[in-house]
């Protein structure tokens, strides 16, 4: 009998003056970017974490230690790869994904389909299978204030 597991990511970034913005392994033209470890891709986090969660295989910073000099500025699609190689290694499968970001600024949906290219590539799977959306917080809270990003992210993975 066939297994089916699902997993839920979340992640937030600050946002900087002046910083590269980069989500969903797109360079995103805006005043700010999100400040990190690695390449701080706040979508690729989410749902790094949703997979690493739908397989019980802990979380992001568990594999890639934010003290750890090889993941400094590290693009997030190589991070995203080396998950789903986790998965594969447990004969895991993903079915699909489904994420939202949560922006005030810049527009994202313009972007949307180079995003599902570069996830499709790094995570082997079709673009069919992923959804990516975004919301505005209204203009309230840190998010409203563009003082961060937040994305939230849910698989499902399955295996014979
Ligand atoms: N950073 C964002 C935020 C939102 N969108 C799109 O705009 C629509 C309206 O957003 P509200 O928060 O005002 O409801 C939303 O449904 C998204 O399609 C976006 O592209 N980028
Ligand atoms: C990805 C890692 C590692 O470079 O760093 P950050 O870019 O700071 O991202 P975070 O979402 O805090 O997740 C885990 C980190 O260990």
């Amino acid at each position: 009998m066939s297994k089916i597991r699902v997993g839920f990511g979340f992640d937030v970034h600050q946002l900087k003056d002046g910083h590269p913005f980069i989500m969903g392994g797109v360079k995103l033209e805006h005043t700010s970017g999100a400040y990190g470890h690695s390449d701080a891709d706040v979508l690729l986090h989410a749902i790094c974490d949703a997979l690493l969660g739908a397989a019980n295989l802990r979380d992001i910073g568990y594999h890639f230690s934010n003290k750890d000099e090889r993941w400094r500025g590290i693009s997030s699609l190589i991070l995203l790869q080396h998950v789903v190689e986790l998965l594969k290694e447990k004969n895991w499968q993903i079915g699909n994904i489904d994420a939202m970001i949560c922006l005030e600024a810049p527009k994202i949906n313009p972007h949307i389909p180079a995003m599902k290219v570069h996830i499709a590539q790094a995570a082997g799977i079709s673009e069919e299978d992923i959804s990516i959306k975004a919301t505005t917080n209204e203009q309230m809270g840190f998010i409203g204030r563009e003082e961060g990003v937040v994305a939230y992210a849910v698989c499902l993975i399955e295996r014979d």
